[in-house]
C-alpha cells in the first residue's frame, strides 16, 4: 500500500525545483552537514554514517549499511531507523538548493523487511517548491541500486534561517558549532547567497 496525504500535494502555484548554480557537481560526495548528526555524522558510533552524493537536477543518491545497532526485530532493521535514512537522504537535497530546510512532514511506506548487513540504496529528489515549502520523494532499494524498493517516503521540508538552530538548539552544542570554522562553513554552504 502506498499513498500521499493531501498535506503532501504541492499547491497549484508550486514551481519545479531549481538546482543552485554553485551546487556540488553530479557524483560529488556531499559529506556530513554536522559531525554529530545521527544520520550522516562521523562522530556518532551508532549513527547511520549515511554517505550521500549529488545527482542530476535536484536529486541525490546515498547508501546506508544496516548494522546490529539498528535492529528492531531480531536481525531486521528498525522502521524508525529506516525512516531516518530516508529523512537524512531527503535532507541532503538542501545542498543542491542551497537552502536550509527542516522536515515538516515525512510519510513512509515499508514495503519489505531489511535485514542487518543489507546495503540500502537510497535515491531522493525534490519534486516542487512553493515559497518556503519543499516537496520531495525518496526510495530505498535492496540487493543493488536497481533492486526492489524496500522503503519509500514523501516529505515536506520547510525552509528556515540559521537562527532556527541557534534559537532552539541546546546552548552547549550551538556554542561548539559556532566555534567550529568547518561547521560555520558548512552552514553557510546551505544558505542562498552566503
Ligand atoms: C553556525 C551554527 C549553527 C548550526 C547550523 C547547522 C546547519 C545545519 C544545516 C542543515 C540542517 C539540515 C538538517 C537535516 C536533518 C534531517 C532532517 C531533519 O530531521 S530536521 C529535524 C526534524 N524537524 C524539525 O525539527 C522541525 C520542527 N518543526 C518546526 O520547527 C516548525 O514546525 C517548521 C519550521 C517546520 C514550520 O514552522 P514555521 O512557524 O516556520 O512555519 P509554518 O507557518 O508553521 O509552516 C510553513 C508552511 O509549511 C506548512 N507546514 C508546516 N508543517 C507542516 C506539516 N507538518 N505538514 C504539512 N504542512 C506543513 C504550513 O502549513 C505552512 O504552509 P503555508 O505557507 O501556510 O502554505
Amino acid at each position: 500500500m502506498s499513498g500521499t496525504s493531501a498535506a503532501l500535494q504541492p499547491p497549484a502555484d508550486a514551481a519545479p525545483p531549481v538546482r543552485h548554480p554553485d551546487a556540488p557537481a553530479p557524483g560529488e560526495l556531499l559529506g556530513a552537514h554536522y559531525g554529530e548528526c545521527f544520520g550522516c555524522g562521523g562522530a556518532q558510533p551508532h549513527g547511520l554514517h549515511l554517505a550521500a552524493r549529488a545527482g542530476e537536477g535536484v536529486s541525490v543518491t546515498a547508501e546506508f549499511t544496516v548494522r546490529p545497532a539498528h535492529q528492531g526485530a531480531p536481525g531486521l532493521a528498525h522502521g524508525g531507523v529506516l525512516a531516518t535514512a530516508l529523512d537524512e537522504t531527503l535532507g541532503s537535497l538542501n545542498w543542491l538548493l542551497r537552502t536550509i530546510a527542516v522536515t515538516g512532514r515525512l510519510e513512509t511506506d515499508f514495503a519489505r523487511p531489511v535485514p542487518v548487513g543489507t546495503v540500502l540504496y537510497l535515491e531522493a529528489r525534490v519534486t516542487a517548491v512553493a515559497g518556503r515549502k519543499i516537496y520531495s520523494t525518496a526510495t530505498g532499494r535492496i540487493g543493488g541500486p536497481e533492486g526492489p524498493v524496500a522503503v519509500r517516503a514523501d516529505a515536506l521540508f520547510v525552509e528556515v534561517k540559521v537562527d532556527h538552530f541557534i534559537d532552539n538548539g541546546r546552548p552547549e552544542e550551538i556554542r561548539a558549532a559556532m566555534n567550529d570554522p568547518d561547521q560555520v562553513r558548512r552552514a553557510r554552504a546551505f544558505e542562498v547567497n552566503p
